[in-house]
């Protein structure tokens, strides 16, 4: 039986999100910081002759899936006649501003780029998951970054590694009709990379990093504002308030450890007396498909050496 390469497609957060403009083709400018975190969906990939896609959430199978794109995107840029069985485990929300469809497609491209043998840079690779979105960038390079342009543009960076409590708010934000609302504040000033990443811990503490979605979102989704609520107010050790990520929905607080953050968690579910959807994952620097990718180079290496 032919073996499947499995391989994690994280969730990132936007730690703060400005939007400095719009551009002439209507994207829009930013500057923000993503962090990865250490949880998220999971694929698999087994060579086969046609190209298939099989899901535990058996709507996402279709033609529009970002999997699919990625995987037709190699074909074409490379010729390939290869196909592959592509299994997704989807356990990231979706329209919850923490990247799922962007970091699948990123996976897909890296994954098949291994299992086909195809070789392309990931520079290369970058370029083509821009294709697909201005999030896919980020997940091809695996490192946590300041991003500017429309989130290409990235520049590596460290901030702390703190445990985080999501909070999924039962309601889907649609990216593009927040990128057009008619009252989304677009000309935050731009900073300089270097101030933006000397100064993020400090900013952080003293609550001054913003997301520029959030006003707009909390007010159109009484869910987003309910959530955010919640987690600045209820007794819990967080070190600094809530925020939202990307355009929304999911919102999160930083915690200094987990059993903190699960503390918080249990007195959420218990006071709000609500199911609120809820997840805790640590801010990593390194994306978890990067290190899973390095470590299997590893034992191919150890392997080589001892035949
Ligand atoms: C909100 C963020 O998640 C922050 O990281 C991203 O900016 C969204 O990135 P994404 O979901 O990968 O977005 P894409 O799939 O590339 O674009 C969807 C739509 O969002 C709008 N869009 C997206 C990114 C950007 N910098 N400006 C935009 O105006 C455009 O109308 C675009 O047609
Ligand atoms: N593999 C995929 N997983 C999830 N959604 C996908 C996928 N491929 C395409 N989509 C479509 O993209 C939409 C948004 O998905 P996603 O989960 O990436 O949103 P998001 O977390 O808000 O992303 P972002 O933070 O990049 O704005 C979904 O509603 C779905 O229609």
């Amino acid at each position: 039986m032919k073996s499947e390469l499995v391989l994690p497609a994280p969730a990132k957060l936007n730690l703060f999100l400005h939007i400095t403009g719009r551009r002439p083709d209507g994207y829009h400018a930013l500057q923000t910081l993503f962090q990865f975190l250490d949880y998220g969906d999971e694929l698999g990939f087994t060579l086969q002759d046609s190209l298939a896609l099989e899901c535990n959430l058996p709507e996402l199978v279709n033609d529009d899936n970002l999997i699919l794109k990625a995987a037709r995107l190699l074909q074409q840029e490379t010729g390939t006649q290869q196909g592959a069985r592509i299994r997704l485990d989807k356990r990231l929300p979706m329209g919850g501003g923490v990247g799922g469809g962007s970091s699948d497609a990123a996976t897909t491209l890296l994954g098949l780029n291994a299992l086909w043998d195809l070789q392309l840079s990931e520079e290369r690779l970058a370029e083509l998951g821009l294709q697909l979105g201005a999030d896919v960038p980020v997940f091809v390079r695996g490192s946590a970054a300041f991003a500017e342009g429309v989130g290409e543009i990235l520049t590596p960076a460290h901030p702390p590694e703190y445990w985080y409590l999501v909070l999924v708010p039962d309601c889907h934000v649609n990216t593009v009709k927040m990128y057009a609302h008619g009252d989304l504040t677009r000309d935050t000033p731009a900073i300089k990379v270097c101030a933006a990443l000397e100064t993020y811990e400090e900013q952080r503490r003293q609550n001054r990093l913003h997301n520029d979605f959030e006003p707009l979102v909390r007010r159109l989704y009484p869910e987003v504002e309910s959530c955010i609520r919640l987690l600045d107010n209820v007794p819990n050790s967080s070190i600094g308030r809530a925020m939202m990520s990307g355009s929304g929905a999911c919102v999160f607080v930083p915690f200094a450890s987990r059993e903190q953050a699960e503390s918080a968690k249990a007195t959420i579910s218990s006071d709000s007396g609500s199911d609120i959807e809820a997840f805790i994952a640590r801010g990593v620097n390194t994306s978890p498909l990067h290190s899973t990718l390095h470590r299997r180079q590893a034992v191919h290496q150890l392997e080589a050496c001892s035949t």
